[in-house]
């Protein structure tokens, strides 16, 4: 129970008390008009049963005052319920998706190799909403379900033992019912949620790739791998509902027989004469409140066991471990040293293996080698979005991984190849690379980065809105706003990923002035695809399938008749290249 407790609430059990004692609250709210009503019945019954003695008015409207009265306690409590619980689940949800966010932005890269982004999104938005809504409904009713019946025992085992009996001897048979049937309720919610989200990482993937789609025709395709997960999210409803819908329905009839029971053991006892009416109207009186909400809660049994799965994925995502580390890089152009390197994106498949080399401050050096050959992984290794299996990264004089990555990432700016750009105006798109900057300072790096003409040519100019990705301007803007970006940062080290080869010519020489620009005085690692542009790099590494094979100046390794003069020949004959007509 303290476990379900405990995921039910995302890891914050106590944040369950409020919405708890406003339920017991509510509760004793609805016990004590049942008592009065008795009381008045009964003075009532006596007038008649006694005519002798009359009519006592006087009680009579004292137990209307009180009834009054209690009628705005009653409104008091629901108030109370209802602010507390709707402030603990909204808030519960609201608090726990930011920390859920920023966990996730913690973790390692390779967390998000195992999942779909379209899982993560449901589980920060849905899964959330279904705790919110146990905690803002199920939780209270559960709670009144369970003190309303206890406080009622107590009271009417003292008034009738037998009637008491017979009126809640059926309730352990329904829990029985519902605990027997919990691992196929289990497997039942969990076989729906994880349909539920197989269907929105299709739907997500199928509207995000749907220029791949529609360029290569493959909507049959693509349309058929998404109606087949529809498909499977239908079946999984309707296996959800059919089985656990009787075995609900069950329970609550099981429950519920206690109620006929308890009126036909009244009956005869009262023709026995071993009952009075006022007490069997009090057990009736009592019973119809009692089997309300133990009702209600057997019926919301199943969101509760859906949302407890819920609750699970949520904190397995919360114990996955964060990179470890707390220091901050003490260099102010620390060298970069990989000491006998083995990585794999998969611990079993290295895809770099005892890679070593020392990049030194303010030195330009350049990454070579055939596709695949773990250029980009040197990069991320660098930035630390994965920790590698064997040898060890340092950046100065310190382990990589006693550096906290967001510390670490202060230092380095990367410019990818492909610029993701966010759904912002273009000068907020800049500032990234320094949140206090000023629009003189964002202006100032554009113009560095050769790109604040065609940003003030725009009818907005900085104002203007770039839609998600970057998808309102071409290769070439994007990557000279990426540039801007990384000139406000001013960070010691740059990742370049060389990003010109797909542009222009007009606009790889502006991209070119920006990298110029960017480089100057920085300790450079760059991803050379086209060797032309890397002939005064400091120092060139050659890598083939994950190893270091070859080391040194361009006039070094050209001499040295390797793979490094090989791709140099073959790309100098490239140049020649035509398309025949
Ligand atoms: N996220 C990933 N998960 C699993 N494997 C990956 C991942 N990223 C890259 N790889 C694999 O690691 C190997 C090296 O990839 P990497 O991107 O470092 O090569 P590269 O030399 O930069 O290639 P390219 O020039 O084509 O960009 C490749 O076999 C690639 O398939």
């Amino acid at each position: 129970m303290k476990n379900y407790l405990y995921n039910i609430s995302g890891g914050s059990p106590r944040s369950l008390w409020p919405s708890a004692i406003a339920a017991i609250l509510d509760g004793i709210a609805k016990i004590i008009p049942a008592a009065l009503l008795v009381d008045l019945f009964n003075t009532i019954y006596v007038s008649f049963a006694h005519p002798e003695i009359g009519l006592n008015t006087n009680r009579m409207w004292v137990v209307c005052l009180i009834l009054f009265a209690w009628l705005l306690v009653e409104y008091a409590a629901y108030a109370s319920l209802y602010d507390k619980t709707y402030l603990a689940a909204y808030s519960l949800s609201a608090t726990g998706r930011l920390k859920l966010a920023e966990h996730i932005r913690h973790l390692s890269l390779g967390f998000f190799g195992k999942r779909d982004p379209g899982d993560l999104t449901n589980l920060i938005l849905s899964d959330y909403g279904q705790v919110e809504h146990t905690i803002s409904h199920n939780v209270p009713q559960l709670i009144s379900a369970v003190v309303l019946p206890i406080m009622a025992l107590t009271g009417l085992i003292w008034l009738d033992f037998r009637m008491a009996l017979v009126m809640f001897i059926a309730v352990p048979l329904g829990v029985l019912l519902l605990w027997l049937t919990d691992t196929i309720q289990a497997r039942l919610s969990e076989n729906h949620v994880q349909a539920k989200n197989e269907a929105a990482s299709r739907l997500q993937e199928y509207l995000t790739g749907i220029r791949e789609i529609k360029a290569h025709n493959m909507s049959g395709k693509r349309f058929e791998r998404l109606r087949l997960s529809f498909d499977r999210l239908k079946q999984a409803s309707i296996r959800l509902e059919a089985i656990m819908g009787p075995m609900i329905m069950g329970a609550m009839l099981l429950t519920r027989s206690g109620m006929t029971l308890m009126i036909w053991t009244g009956s005869y006892l009262l023709v026995g004469g071993s009952l009075s009416l006022p007490v069997f109207l009090l057990f009736l009186l009592v019973g119809t409140k009692i089997f309300e909400p133990l009702t209600i809660v057997l019926m919301n049994y199943g969101e509760m066991r859906y949302s407890a799965y819920s609750a699970q994925r949520i904190m397995d995502v919360q114990q996955e471990q964060t990179m470890e580390g707390s220091a901050d890089v003490t260099a102010a152009h620390p060298s970069i040293i990989f000491d006998q390197v083995t990585f794999g994106y998969e611990a079993q498949t290295p895809v770099l293996s005892g890679v070593s080399f020392t990049i030194k401050p303010k030195t330009i050096t350049a990454l070579v080698g055939a596709s695949g050959s773990g250029k980009s992984t040197v990069t991320r290794l660098i930035a630390r979005f994965w920790d590698i299996q064997a040898g060890t990264i340092y950046i100065g004089d310190q382990s990589i991984r006693t550096i906290a990555p967001e510390k670490l990432l202060q230092h380095i700016s990367i410019v990818f190849q492909d610029v993701y750009l966010f759904q912002d105006t273009i000068g907020n798109n800049i500032r990234i690379g320094k949140m206090d900057a000023t629009q003189a300072e964002i202006e100032a790096a554009a113009k560095r980065a050769c790109c604040h003409d065609f940003i003030s040519g725009l009818p907005q100019g900085y104002n203007t809105p770039v839609g998600e990705g970057g998808s309102t301007l071409s290769g070439g803007e994007k990557q000279r706003i990426s540039i801007a970006r990384a000139l406000l940062k001013n960070a010691s080290i740059i990742l370049l990923d060389e990003a010109t080869a797909s542009l222009d010519p007009e606009n790889e020489a502006a991209v070119q002035q920006a990298i110029n620009a960017l480089v100057a005085d920085k300790t450079v690692i760059l991803i050379a695809h086209r060797l032309k542009t890397i002939q005064n790099a400091d120092n060139i590494i050659v890598l083939d399938q994950g190893r270091l094979v070859e080391e040194g100046t361009h006039d070094k390794l050209l001499n040295g008749q390797g793979i490094y003069s090989r791709l140099w020949h073959l790309q100098q004959q490239a140049e020649g290249w035509q398309v025949k007509t």
